[in-house]
């Protein structure tokens, strides 16, 4: 079999998602996603202008040399531009090869390992009453466990909260891309943060009980020290984990963590190769690994990671925002499906409009997304049809500055 063309699709329905469309001399086409929120126009770019030519001509069954090929032959390596569109390249192949098989990508990486993917959604509010409604609605949807995030009084808008403008009671089930040609700014004050967030944890345990898996994501925001007092002051609400405490590029930052607190900790989905994760994994720093297969250069990297994560009991929860395409989102499904050491899965539901674009085979019952067993590759089709009506719209994440100006993490 030979790869005959390889074309990329930008399509906006709610947001933007860059589609890295393969086909073959035997008719076969295969999906990856290269969606990276803020710049997607550069992994467009990277896969139009630089890596298509490459794959013509290519046999699509060698997806490990196709991985290695365009990874080394770059010279210049890793980083999400990059890592994107060599996963979408892989996802592809991936689907091909399912569907030459005539099986789901996950019964090649080994078979179900489980009935379906636990999940959790993400419970948002502004304040306690909007946020234990959330809690509730994401209950209501099959979620058997929940994000927390809420408002820290004194600042106007931060990460987790739908913008203060739109409609209370606003949930923040859409991932944040404000269209136009420059980022929004929003504030933030780690002190009040902290000050604030464990009374929030309190009240959600006396309302919902005990039992609950809850997880809070700090966005990077904190100093290891900050994060330690943040991960100590919420052990007595059982956190099922703490996310992105602390910018994880200095993976030792996260011993001075580990050694103040037991709260769970997971970290990586700014994370784009296995190395970024090699310290917080071999000195178990982590418990869970938030890589996502979008930005991680696939499934192949993504079952590697996991494979190494296994010898140190360390689970997965990848990331799943709205921001990852239904493409994207099924092919670490597959991989979460495989392995043995599956942790949660982030479900964020697509717009109805994204759904009219990528077609999915996937469902989400009993608070288990459940795989079709009967649909070969990842099991996503693309309408390039509907896609075209939705033409590509500049679009930023917000970020933050301090009350000083002083940029932060967002
Ligand atoms: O855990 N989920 C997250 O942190 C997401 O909400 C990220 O901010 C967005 O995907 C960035 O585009
Ligand atoms: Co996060």
């Amino acid at each position: 079999m030979k790869i005959i063309a390889a074309e990329v699709i930008v399509s906006s329905p709610s947001r933007n998602f860059v589609t890295l469309k393969i086909s073959t001399d035997e008719g076969l086409t295969g999906l990856g996603d290269a969606t990276l929120n803020g710049r997607e126009l550069a992994v467009a770019s990277y896969l139009g202008d630089h890596l298509c030519q490459l794959l013509i001509g290519r046999d699509p069954h060698r997806i490990e040399d196709t991985w290695q090929f365009l990874y080394r032959s770059s010279y210049w390596r890793r980083g999400p531009v990059t890592m994107a569109a060599i996963a979408a390249v892989d996802m592809a192949l991936w689907d091909i090869k399912g569907k030459a098989a005539g099986l789901p990508v996950y019964q090649l990486l080994g078979g179900a390992s489980r009935t379906g993917l636990r999940t959790y959604g993400h419970a948002s509010g502004r304040d306690l009453p909007e946020l234990f409604d959330s809690v509730r609605e994401n209950l209501a949807e099959g979620h058997t466990s929940v994000r927390i995030q809420t408002a820290v009084p004194g600042l106007k808008a931060i990460y987790g909260i739908a913008a203060q403008e739109q409609s209370s009671g606003e949930r923040y089930d859409y991932e944040p891309a404000g269209r136009g040609a420059h980022p929004v700014e929003e504030d933030w004050d780690t002190r009040a943060y902290l000050n604030h967030l464990p009374s929030v944890f309190e009240a959600v345990r006396n309302e919902f009980g005990p039992d609950l898996p809850l997880l809070h994501d700090g966005h990077h925001r904190m100093t290891p020290i900050q994060a330690a007092k943040l991960g100590k002051s919420l052990e007595p609400y059982d956190l099922f984990w703490l996310e992105d405490c602390t910018p994880a590029e200095n993976q030792e930052a996260l011993r001075l963590v580990r050694q103040h607190t037991t709260t769970p900790l997971a970290i990586g989905e700014v994370f784009n190769t296995v190395w970024d994760f090699q310290t917080l994994i071999r000195e178990q720093l982590i418990d869970y690994v938030r890589a996502a297969s979008t930005h991680f250069g696939g499934i192949s990297p993504l079952k590697k990671v996991m494979d190494y994560a296994a010898q140190y009991q360390i689970k997965s929860g990848f990331h799943g925002p709205t921001d990852i395409s239904p493409v994207g989102f099924a092919a670490q499904c597959h991989v979460g499906l495989a392995i043995h050491n599956y942790g949660i899965q982030e479900y964020m539901l697509h717009s109805a409009q994204t759904n009219e674009v990528f077609q999915q085979s996937l469902s989400f019952s009993g608070g288990l997304i459940r795989l079709d067993p009967s649909a070969p590759g990842l099991g996503i089709s693309l309408d390039e049809d509907a896609a075209a009506r939705y033409p590509y719209q500049q679009a930023y994440l917000p970020y933050n500055r301090l009350a000083d100006g002083t940029v932060h993490d967002w």
